[in-house]
């Protein structure tokens, strides 16, 4: 019979390459995005007078740590569905994120804000979605969407890729406004939460 040990190196051996193999998948989805786009998300932070950020589940998450840099940045910046987020008006930004761009709280958040005269900017895994057709701007992200169950794109369960890429791609768009703006890491480090 295989001992602890034996057992417990050929997990971790076996855990380094499904690391490995989630690493080059993110790297070569990087590669496969077209970044067209990007420079018209920029844009349109840069011209609203607040930016909601919306996302369900693990994307989410992600959006959640997005939401976060920008507010180190010192933009107006809210996620909804925080009992604190206010109403969506006419001059601001709706970024929304979704694998499938069919999840239904953000296809109704995306009409809301088309509704009262917002932007609307998505990033969704499918073009023909209706989240992508409500959009002004699209940003694709060719990654596997969540009930792509036959592997072809991503050897990661559900939606995993995208919303790993939802997260790194937040970080260097956030880097490139970081880069922008050009104010130093302590100035954004002050509005860091204090009460942690
Ligand atoms: O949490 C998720 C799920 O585990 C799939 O990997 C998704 O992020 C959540 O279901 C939201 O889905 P999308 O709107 O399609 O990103």
């Amino acid at each position: 019979m295989e001992s602890t040990n034996q057992s417990n190196r050929n997990n971790g051996a076996a855990i380094k390459a499904h690391l490995v193999k989630i690493i080059q998948e993110n790297s070569l989805l990087a590669e496969a995005i077209d970044y067209h786009y990007f420079g018209e998300l920029i844009r349109n932070i840069n011209k609203a007078s607040a930016i909601f950020l919306i996302a369900s589940g693990r994307s989410g998450f992600a959006m959640r740590s997005v939401a976060m840099r920008l507010m180190h940045l010192g933009l107006r910046v809210y996620f909804v569905g925080e009992t604190t987020t206010p109403a969506i008006q006419k001059g601001d930004l709706l970024w929304a994120a979704s694998g499938s761009g069919t999840t239904s709280t953000i296809v109704k958040a995306a009409q809301k804000a088309k509704q009262v005269g917002a932007r609307v900017i998505a990033m969704t895994t499918n073009v023909s979605s209706s989240l992508a057709g409500l959009a002004d701007v699209h940003m694709l992200i060719p990654a596997a969407e969540k009930k792509d169950h036959n592997g072809a794109k991503s050897i990661q369960y559900a939606g995993s890729l995208f919303e790993q890429a939802v997260l790194l791609l937040g970080d260097a768009i956030f880097t490139e406004l970081w880069k922008l703006y050009g104010t130093p890491a302590e100035e954004l480090w002050k509005r860091h939460a204090n009460m942690e």
